[in-house]
C-alpha cells in the first residue's frame, strides 16, 4: 500500500530522474509539468480537456482563493477537487510570491505578512498557520509552506534575514499540520536569493525539517537565464536526492530541459497558458506567432508533428483569423495546443531518460529553441 509522499526512482540519466510520486489522488510520473490554474481554472479549458492531454496535476493559489470565493466556501462545497470536479492531484501555493509580487501595500513581521485586497482593498493577514489552514481547506494534495519571495536583486544582509525568517516560517508550518496527520503532503521551499552560500544554508536548514519534498523559489524572478542557471545546477543536485524537487515558476521549454538536467522534478509556469492569449505558440520547431501576416493563407497545421485537437483540425490561417478577429475560440485553441506542448515535451523527457537519449533530446530542442 504507497503513502501520500512515496518517491520511487525507477530511472536515472546523469542528474536527470524519472520517477513516481504518490498522492491521496493519484500517482504522478516526473519529471511533470503542472498547469496553472490559479484560481482552480486552467483559463478556458475543461477538466475533459486535460484529462484529454493527461495533464496529472493542476495549480491552485492559497492567495487567490481565499479572497475569492473563500476558502472556507470551497471547503463548505466539499473541497477544491469536488467544487472544480478535478478527479487527480491538486498542488496549491501557499501565496506568499502572489503578497510579495502583486501587492505594494503590505507588512511583513516574524508573526506573518498583512496585506490589502486586490478586489475590494480589504485589510487580510497571512500567518504560516493561517496558510497551511487555507491548504487545509481547499484539500490540495501538496501544500506549499509560507515564505517570502525574496526580489533580484535584494542585498545579501536582507537575504539572508528573509531566509532565516523563511526558515522558521517553514518550521511553523510542519508544526501545525505535521507529517502522516493527514492525506495532504508538504513542501519546504529554498530560498537565499542567487548567493550560493545563502543557498546551501537555506536548503541545510530545511532539510532538518520533515517535508515530503522541496521547492526551489526564488527564482525566474526577472534574473538572465544564466544567473537562473548558475544557482539551478549549484543547490538542485544538493536537495535531498530521495525526495521530489520543485522549480516554481519555470519556465520555458529549454529552462524546462536545463531544469531537469540539473535534477529538477517538477515545474509550473503560466508561459504556455499566458502566451496563448499573445498568440505565441510553442512548436517542435520553434516559437512561432499566429499573427504574422505570413500565416495568413497557410494552410498547413500548428506543429506537423504535434497530435493535438488543434494541430488535426485546424489550419494556421483560420488560426490567425481568430486571433486577429479577437475570437474567444482563438484563447482556448491557443492554450489547448501550448499546455499540449509542454506535457507532451514532458512524456518525451520521462521516455528518454528511461532508455538513456535525455542528452540528444536536449540538443534537438536547444537547436530549434536556438533563435530564443
Ligand atoms: C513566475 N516566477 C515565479 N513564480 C514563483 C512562485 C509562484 C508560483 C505560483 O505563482 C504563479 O506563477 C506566477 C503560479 O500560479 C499559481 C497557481 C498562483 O501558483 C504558481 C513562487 N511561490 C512561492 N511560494 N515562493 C517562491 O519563491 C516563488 C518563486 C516564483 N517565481
Ligand atoms: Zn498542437
Amino acid at each position: 500500500m504507497s503513502t501520500p509522499g512515496d518517491f520511487k526512482i525507477h530511472a536515472t540519466d546523469g542528474e536527470a530522474r524519472r520517477a513516481t510520486l504518490t498522492t491521496a489522488h493519484g500517482d504522478i510520473q516526473t519529471p511533470i509539468f503542472m498547469p496553472v490554474g490559479t484560481q482552480g481554472t486552467v483559463k478556458s479549458l475543461t477538466p475533459l480537456d486535460l484529462e484529454e492531454m493527461d495533464a496529472q496535476i493542476i495549480l491552485g493559489n492559497t492567495y487567490h482563493l481565499y479572497l475569492r470565493p473563500g476558502d472556507d466556501l470551497v471547503a463548505r462545497r466539499g473541497g477544491l477537487h469536488k467544487f472544480a470536479n478535478w478527479k487527480r492531484p491538486i498542488l496549491t501555493d501557499s501565496g506568499g510570491f502572489q503578497v510579495f509580487s502583486l501587492q505594494e501595500i503590505r507588512k511583513l513581521s516574524e508573526e506573518g505578512v498583512e496585506f490589502r485586497s486586490y478586489i475590494d482593498g480589504s485589510k487580510h493577514f497571512f500567518s504560516p498557520e493561517k496558510a497551511i489552514d487555507i491548504q487545509k481547506n481547499l484539500g490540495s494534495d501538496i501544500m506549499m509552506v509560507l515564505d517570502e519571495c525574496v526580489g533580484y536583486g535584494a542585498d545579501k544582509d536582507y537575504t539572508n534575514k528573509s531566509l532565516e525568517m523563511t526558515t522558521r516560517w517553514a518550521k511553523r508550518c510542519r508544526d501545525h499540520y505535521p507529517k502522516g496527520s493527514g492525506g495532504q503532503i508538504m513542501f519546504g521551499i529554498v530560498q537565499g536569493g542567487f548567493y550560493k552560500d545563502l543557498r546551501e544554508k537555506s536548503l541545510e536548514q530545511l532539510r532538518e525539517i520533515d517535508f515530503e519534498g522541496f521547492a526551489i523559489g526564488g527564482l525566474s524572478v526577472g534574473e538572465s537565464t544564466k544567473e537562473m542557471y548558475d544557482i539551478l545546477h549549484h543547490i538542485a543536485p544538493k536537495m535531498p536526492s530521495d525526495k521530489p524537487r520543485y522549480l516554481m515558476g519555470v519556465g520555458t521549454p529549454l529552462d524546462l530541459l536545463e531544469g531537469v538536467s540539473a535534477g529538477v522534478d517538477m515545474f509550473d509556469c503560466v508561459l504556455p497558458s499566458r502566451n496563448a492569449r499573445n498568440g505565441t505558440l510553442f512548436t517542435s520547431q520553434g516559437k512561432i506567432n499566429i499573427k504574422r501576416a505570413e500565416f495568413a493563407e497557410d494552410d498547413s497545421p500548428l506543429d506537423p508533428e504535434c497530435g493535438c485537437y488543434t494541430c488535426r483540425n485546424f489550419t494556421k490561417a483560420y488560426l490567425r483569423h481568430l486571433y486577429m478577429a479577437k475570437e474567444l475560440l482563438s484563447y482556448r485553441l491557443n492554450t489547448y495546443h501550448n499546455l499540449y506542448f509542454y506535457l507532451d515535451l514532458m512524456k518525451q523527457i520521462r521516455a528518454a531518460i528511461e532508455n538513456g537519449t535525455f542528452a540528444e533530446l536536449k540538443a534537438k530542442y536547444e537547436a530549434a529553441y536556438a533563435k530564443g
